[in-house]
């Protein structure tokens, strides 16, 4: 049985993640962090990570950045696995999760799903053929009006996959209103639409000329990414320090 630490368990991600592993035969979640802890939980809940002192063998995170810091420092100090879903860290705290990696196993996804991550590896096939055919790259992304960081983790991690595949030679444009100019060839537009209660939708547009070819993924739930946040987990107990990815938990 995996025992599972909930990082910001009575948020929307953490409670959809409690519901799922109650099915779960090999998994459980022995202990939950939320800043919100006004609500009745099946498990022991604590207002800091500090303060967690139940015994679990991988961390599983749905939080926010700005508590992503000390998730680390205590994973580190505990030697525990972590599985970090949580997207919108700076550069300097990408760097942190890298040096903790170090330590101790760490799988990072701005995106569970199957979907997205199959959608990572197919936009290289893409691109390969239709960046130098002269195709331009844009990226819309669409989530509910509660999130709190754009572009979207996922936005970025398509654009990445892309620009890995072109020599890391395009640069990003998040913001048109601010370019007066033309759009330059080499570039990916990112834009963010926020609204209502969509769980997340991403389209990557490939423009040509006469010609336009779209890849579309949408989440009809969040149990998508909640699904592969506990595969991930069960995947991660006792692996040795290093980072990971969704590919290594989906055989992609
Ligand atoms: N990788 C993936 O597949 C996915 C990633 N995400 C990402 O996961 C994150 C969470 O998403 P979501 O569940 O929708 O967001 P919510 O805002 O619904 O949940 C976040 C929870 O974390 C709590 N929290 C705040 N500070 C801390 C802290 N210091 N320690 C522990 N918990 C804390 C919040 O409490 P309070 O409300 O009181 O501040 C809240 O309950 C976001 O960054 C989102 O982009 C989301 C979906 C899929
Ligand atoms: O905040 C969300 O809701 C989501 N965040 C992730 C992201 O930023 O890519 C993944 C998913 O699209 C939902």
């Amino acid at each position: 049985m995996v025992k599972f630490l909930m990082h910001g368990c009575n948020g929307k991600m953490g409670r959809m993640i409690t519901e799922i592993v109650k099915g779960e035969e090999s998994a459980a979640i022995a202990a939950g962090v939320d800043a919100y802890t006004e609500v009745p939980n099946e498990y022991p809940v604590f207002d800091a990570i500090e303060k967690c002192d139940v015994d679990v063998d991988v961390v599983i995170d749905f939080s926010t950045a700005k508590a992503v810091d000390g998730l680390l420092d205590y994973c580190v100090a505990k030697k525990l696995p972590l599985v970090l879903c949580t997207t919108g860290l700076s550069e300097e705290q990408l760097k942190k999760v890298e040096e903790a990696s170090k330590e101790v196993a760490i799988l990072k996804s701005a995106n569970m799903s199957l979907g997205i991550n199959l959608l990572l590896k197919l936009l290289k096939d893409a691109a390969k053929v239709l960046a130098p055919a002269g195709y331009d790259i844009e990226i819309v992304e669409r989530h509910h009006n509660q999130k709190l960081d754009a572009p979207s983790g996922t936005a970025l991690a398509l654009a990445d996959s892309i620009n890995d595949e072109l020599d890391n030679e395009y640069h990003y444009v998040y913001d048109r209103s601010q370019v007066r100019q033309k759009r330059e060839k080499k570039e990916i537009g990112i834009s963010a639409v926020r609204g209502g209660t969509i769980v997340g939708n991403h389209e990557v547009i490939f423009a040509g000329t006469d010609e336009v070819i779209e890849f579309t993924h949408t989440a009809y739930s969040r149990s998508v990414f909640a699904k592969g946040a506990v595969e991930a987990g069960k995947f991660l107990a006792g692996k040795a320090a290093g980072m990971y990815d969704m590919g290594d938990v989906v055989g992609l």
